[in-house]
């Protein structure tokens, strides 16, 4: 039987669902029936990581090495993990996740751009942290590419790196390509991350592993940004069925996925037109919002815009392109008509 290595993302990208508002009781019940079930590794933070507490994220509710303090007090043996993005996270910021019990990062930068996590990945492989590094938006750069910013990973120190599918963007074959190149080429686990935005991250992580992934990503009741990830509860039934084994319970899952449902999900994790557009345009989901108060202001389809948005490889941070596309697409049809 192939043994796959699930990390649990409930608890960090899930915050985005809740607005960063997961309280230490919610955080406390969850790690606890996560462990009972199996699962070996748990991420807690705010959703856009360690530091993302802040006016431009959202504030968070309880403050991220609080909520790692309390996980690591019901992780059993389970390892709680860290998510850091170089910029937003600091190098205090990690050692103090350290110190509050965290044993693994996951450095995450935008694909193009993994030489920022150099100083993160080797300063946490200094403190003896499982280190991994973690290539947001990766459907937007070509194979090739994303192996090359693997291979940095790799070189600084990272125990395995990660395919990451932000924007819920690939397709299958987007992921068998990208996943088989960087398993015959590095010689660390290789790990892949979803989101829902086309209904496909159950799919997609199966296209993952039989590609060669070992290390996938879950979360109960899909509780993620845009449409949700991979929902831990059916892909561990589903990888079962396929004779994978992931060490955790499905009974306890489905518990828990209950659970979440009842006490903690603001309204079930749908694929909504705003979010199966986001996965369409392949573009960040927090650029929806804007992109309606743009197509309001200059009287064009923030459907277009986004698309546009997509073609032109945006990428976090590049905002302003959004009033950019929609004002040249309302020129446009005024010297049309
Ligand atoms: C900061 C992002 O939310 C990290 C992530 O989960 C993704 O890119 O997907
Ligand atoms: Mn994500």
């Amino acid at each position: 039987m192939k043994k796959l290595w699930i990390t649990e993302v409930a608890l960090r990208d899930g915050s985005h669902v809740v607005g960063h508002q997961f309280t230490k009781e919610q955080v406390r019940s969850v790690t606890r029936q996560l462990s009972a079930a199996g699962v070996p590794y748990i991420e807690v933070t705010h959703g856009d990581g360690l530091g993302g507490s802040s006016l431009q994220y959202g504030f968070s509710k309880v403050y991220d090495i609080e909520l790692v303090k309390v996980a690591v007090e019901e992780a059993g043996n389970s390892t709680i993990a860290v998510l850091l993005l170089p910029g937003i996270g600091t190098i205090e910021d990690l050692k103090k996740a350290y110190d509050a019990g965290a044993r693994m990062v996951r450095v995450a930068t935008h694909v193009t751009e993994a030489d920022v996590s150099k100083q993160h990945i080797e300063t946490a492989k200094a403190m003896g942290m499982e280190v991994v590094g973690f290539l947001m938006m990766a459907h937007s750069a070509p194979p090739e590419v994303v192996l090359e910013q693997a291979k940095l990973m790799e070189a600084y120190g990272a125990g395995a790196v990660y395919v990451t599918d932000s924007a819920g963007a690939m397709l299958p074959s987007d992921v068998t390509a990208r996943i088989s190149l960087l398993k015959a080429y590095l010689s660390v686990d290789i790990g892949f991350h979803a989101h829902n935005n086309l209904s496909l991250a159950v799919a997609n992580t199966l296209a993952a592993v039989e590609a060669g992934a070992t290390r996938i990503d879950g979360s109960v009741c899909c509780l993620g940004a845009g449409a949700g990830n991979t929902q831990t509860e059916v892909l561990v039934g589903v990888l079962d069925r396929l004779g994978y084994e992931t060490g955790i319970d499905l009974y306890k899952m489905l518990d828990l996925a209950d659970d979440v449902r009842t006490n903690i999900l603001p309204a079930p994790q749908d694929i909504t037109s705003g979010s199966f557009i986001m996965g369409y345009a392949g573009v960040y989901s927090s650029f929806l919002r804007h992109a309606v108060v743009a197509a309001e202001k200059f009287g064009v389809d923030a459907r277009d815009i986004l698309v546009e948005l997509g073609k032109r490889k945006v990428v976090g941070g590049q905002e302003d392109m959004i009033i950019e596309v929609a004002q040249q697409m309302a020129e446009k049809r005024v010297s049309i008509s």
